[in-house]
């Protein structure tokens, strides 16, 4: 018997489990997953946007317009932030993937906890002043930045043990 050939990449992977990462998200509008891994492709973080922890998602405010203070914005915890937040090592040389380009917030973190490439799938908010100044952050601070593609392409998740 030879070996398996439609086996998915590295980049497959973990972008895979920064999007699973991402569907732990309560957010209606947009869920982001982010996955941090080391220079031996071992995962050293995981997160997703949420909000902060003994924080009930039942009192705090979901929507996106009106009064600041009765919006999200000022509470989620981005999904970037939390996998560093939640990293079991230093993250020297490490590799976040992420599903979303970070912003300007979260760019300033990966650049102080040292993480030295950012791989992304969605620029959906490229056309905002915190992610140009991310963009400039990142690349001022020499951080390799990735965008890929994987296409039209699915991985389907079966929970099915009988077709396991
Ligand atoms: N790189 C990013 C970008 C965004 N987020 C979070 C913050 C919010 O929960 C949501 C964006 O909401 P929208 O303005 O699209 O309604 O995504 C993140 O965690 N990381
Ligand atoms: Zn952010």
């Amino acid at each position: 018997m030879s070996k398996r050939e439609d086996y998915i990449s590295w980049n497959e992977y973990f972008m895979g489990l920064a999007l699973l990462s991402g569907k732990r998200s309560k957010d209606p509008t947009t869920q982001v997953g982010a996955c941090i891994i080391d220079e031996d492709k071992k995962i050293v973080g995981i997160g997703y946007n949420g909000f902060p922890l003994g924080s009930s998602d039942d009192n705090m405010p979901w929507g996106k317009q009106g009064d600041f203070l009765e919006t999200k914005y000022p509470y989620v915890v981005h999904a970037e932030l939390n996998a560093i937040l939640n990293s079991i090592k230093s993250l020297k040389g490490c590799t976040v993937y992420v599903t979303h380009f970070p912003c300007n917030e979260c760019a300033k973190a990966i650049v102080q906890s040292k993480i030295s490439r950012v791989i992304y799938l969605s620029d959906k908010h490229k056309d905002k002043d915190s992610f140009k100044a991310s963009k400039r952050i990142l690349e001022n601070a020499g951080i390799k930045i990735e965008k890929i593609s994987f296409g039209s392409k699915k991985i389907i998740l079966d929970f099915d043990e009988t077709n396991l």
